[in-house]
């Protein structure tokens, strides 16, 4: 965290070469910059975003985080999220699963819900450990503000190329409505005698639309569609990582990617240091229908028939969705492999 030097990121492990898309450029209508969105987003759904604007406000949210994750267990344990389905709020380490036979997670986190930080000092939600609280004018806000206009205008790009109509995204996207966006911050605690290769977070596909990620230690991979194995992200200063999630993939018929990735202990020497990380998820609102948007795409249409008969037919709600997910990947509400089975999402469409 601040003030420390960490070690850099070895050259000599395997790692997948996101493009880097620049954020002022796609804002500004850049044709050949959306291009290559379009191409990073439809064929591995993650890259690098640079010029995003938000690195005071990332800094800032991380120093809350921080100070979060120093209070003792017995204190951050009374805003547990609980077990009914409910994100917001922290989860301890080992409180996930990470695969079907339930083995625990070795991440802990504080997810602040986008309705709360937009509302306070209203409650939405719920209520947050002191430091959220006492940082929420100066830290949570600023960011989930930033994150939510960084999101905006790539998914309004993204609906764009898909030939939808203006504002369609936007719609599904609405800030008045309640939703699971939530601004996440992560630590995994380093030092610990860990193979390289087990996960601190699980194999998944995010449950929502887009992810702005900001990390310092590597640890993040992903497997690439048709790879040999698990990549690294190399985190790259004054870079965000952006990737899809589940809800775009169904929007787009399968046209945009929501690409399976997990968190693996900092590689060689980064692996004594404790791995911090922060999210933002922009989420649909909670009663958009997980469903092609084909009836205002043809694009979206033709790909939807070439696919098996009711494949994005989720027949359910982003809101209900995501409260399955969250719900049973808990190890508390685990009953055996069905449970995780139960908390996936799209990633059985991997190719892995
Ligand atoms: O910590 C990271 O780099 C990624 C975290 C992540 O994938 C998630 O929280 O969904
Ligand atoms: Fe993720």
């Amino acid at each position: 965290m601040p003030g420390i030097t960490l070690p850099p990121f070895p050259d000599d492990v395997p790692t997948v070469p996101l493009l880097v898309i620049d954020f002022e450029l796609i804002k500004n209508g850049d044709v050949n910059e959306i291009n290559r969105l379009w191409t990073a987003a439809t064929e591995l759904g993650f890259w690098y975003l640079k010029n995003h604007g938000a690195e005071e406000e990332a800094d800032a949210m991380f120093e809350t985080g921080a100070a979060t994750m120093d209070l003792p267990l017995d204190e951050k344990m009374k805003f547990e999220q609980g077990d009914a389905g409910v994100s917001f709020g922290y989860k301890c380490a080992g409180g996930n699963a990470v695969d079907e036979t339930g083995t625990p997670d070795a991440v802990e986190f504080i997810n602040v819900s986008r309705d709360d930080a937009l509302a306070w000092p209203a409650t939405v939600h719920r209520t947050y450990p002191a430091p959220v609280e006492a940082h929420m004018d100066t830290a949570v806000r600023p960011f989930t503000l930033k994150s939510i206009e960084v999101s905006n205008v790539l998914l309004a790009a993204l609906g764009d190329r898909l030939g939808l109509p203006d504002g369609t995204m936007a719609k599904a996207h609405k800030l008045d409505e309640h939703s699971g966006s939530e601004t996440r911050c992560i630590k995994a605690a380093g030092g610990r005698e860990l193979s390289p290769d087990k996960a601190s977070l699980g194999a998944h596909t995010d449950f929502g639309s887009l992810s702005f990620l900001h990390n310092r230690l590597g640890g993040l991979q992903v497997f690439p569609p048709g790879s040999d194995g698990w990549k690294y992200v190399k985190p790259l200063p004054g870079h965000a990582i952006c990737n899809l999630g589940d809800a775009m993939n169904i929007f787009s018929g399968g046209i945009l990617r929501s690409n399976l990735h997990r968190v693996v202990p900092p590689p060689k020497e980064q692996a004594a240091y404790d791995r911090w990380s922060l999210v933002h998820f922009t989420r649909p609102g909670n009663s958009v229908v997980l469903e092609p948007m084909s009836a205002h795409s043809s694009m979206i249409a033709e790909a939807v028939a070439k696919a098996p008969a009711g494949k994005f037919n989720t027949g359910t709600t982003a809101g209900v969705w995501f409260s399955r997910r969250i719900q049973y990947q808990r190890l508390k509400n685990r009953t055996g492999p069905e449970s995780w089975r139960a908390s996936r999402g799209t990633e059985h469409q991997e190719v892995y």
